[in-house]
């Protein structure tokens, strides 16, 4: 075995990339091995904060990774120091497969791409009934992404002190889409009780826009959330209550789940949505589709859809539904 110096150790050894060349990978796999699991709470400026055997450890991505990237939710193996005390560092060394991917781009026409969390398996889609004015655009956007990402989404109406869920829950029943509608004067135990239901045992990524409520909703479910931000903020040295980046917290109990609370958005930019894939979000149009032309966008004059819904085979209301969300793609003012 070669040697590279007396000062290094182990780990020196076999993870860091020599200062004198490449080295050959069979000297970095061990390391690999004995990594530990870890789960990434929250990124921020490289930092990754992740979850290792109940410590909370920050790490630096590996330079072995190269431009991949790492983001919450995201199940990482790392190595070097997991004590979780101040001023350690521990390195990523690799990314595991993701279950799913939410995407989203600055705007529509923005080729890059972002992943904002890995691992999610449910998109809570936040929204105020008044102050801010609901934007069904917007929701329309996140329910595109969620569909994409394949997130069953949830829509969490808040406010309803202020106005009444109705009509705009009107446009989303034909969808199917679940929803729970919230009043901070009456985030009681049974009303918290029935949104934990809905977030028990998943991953939920709760995004909305800035002032729906959200952090009001989030603190109530996570009391630990103060005491998690205020960990997090230790390291990252940010304010108490803004939500910079997407941070995961753990709901209480057994396996009660996660959220994953994510910054206030303005837009969601869609650029990358396959609309073949916002199609099986409507499994009753599905079969409908095998008339259609070749890269239909089922938007279009050709598509097989109308014939198949006046055939009376899906509810005409149904196929609205999937138009309007398939329209959300193309850009208008104010997205
Ligand atoms: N009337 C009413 N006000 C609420 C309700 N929930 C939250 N608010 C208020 O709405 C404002 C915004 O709430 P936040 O929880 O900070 O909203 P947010 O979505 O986290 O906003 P950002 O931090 O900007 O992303 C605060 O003044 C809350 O007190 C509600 O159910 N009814
Ligand atoms: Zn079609």
């Amino acid at each position: 075995m070669r040697r590279y110096g007396k000062n290094t150790d182990e780990d020196d050894v076999r993870v860091r990339p020599s200062r004198r060349g490449t080295r050959p990978r069979t000297h970095r796999r061990p390391a690999h091995e004995d990594a530990q699991e870890g789960f990434v709470l929250t990124v921020d400026r490289g930092r990754i904060t992740c979850l290792v055997d109940g410590v909370t450890v920050t790490a630096m991505k590996a330079r072995e990774l190269g431009r991949k990237s790492v983001v919450v939710g995201d199940r990482v193996a790392v190595v070097g120091d997991l004590s979780g005390r101040r001023d350690t560092l521990a390195r990523v060394v690799r990314v595991e497969e993701r279950s799913s991917a939410l995407r989203r781009t600055a705007d529509d026409d923005d080729p890059f791409e972002r992943v904002v969390v890995a691992n999610a398996d449910q998109l809570a889609i936040v929204t105020a009934l008044a102050d801010p004015e609901p934007r069904p655009r917007l929701i329309d956007r996140c329910l595109v992404a969620a569909f994409d990402a394949g997130l069953d989404p949830l829509l969490i109406l808040t406010k309803a002190d202020l106005a009444a869920p109705g009509p705009l829950l009107q446009a989303y029943l034909p969808m199917g889409i679940r929803h729970v509608v919230t009043n901070h004067e009456e985030l009681d135990e049974a009303a918290l009780a029935t949104v934990r239901g809905l977030l028990a045992g998943r991953v939920t990524a709760f995004v909305g826009h800035s002032g729906v409520g959200k952090t009001t909703l989030v603190n109530a479910l996570v009391p630990e959330r103060q005491r998690a931000t205020g960990a997090v903020n230790a390291v990252t040295g940010r304010g108490r209550h803004t939500t910079v980046s997407a941070l995961a917290l753990p709901l209480p109990g057994p396996d009660a789940g996660w959220v994953i609370d994510t910054p206030g958005v303005r837009s969601f930019g869609l650029h990358h949505v396959d609309p073949s894939r916002v199609i099986h979000a409507f499994p009753d149009l599905e079969p409908g589709t095998a008339e259609c032309p070749r890269a239909c966008s089922h938007d279009e004059p050709d598509c097989a859809l109308d014939a198949w819904v006046a055939a009376g085979h899906a509810d005409p209301s149904r196929l609205d539904s999937l138009r309007r969300l398939l329209a959300t793609r193309e850009r208008r003012e104010g997205d």
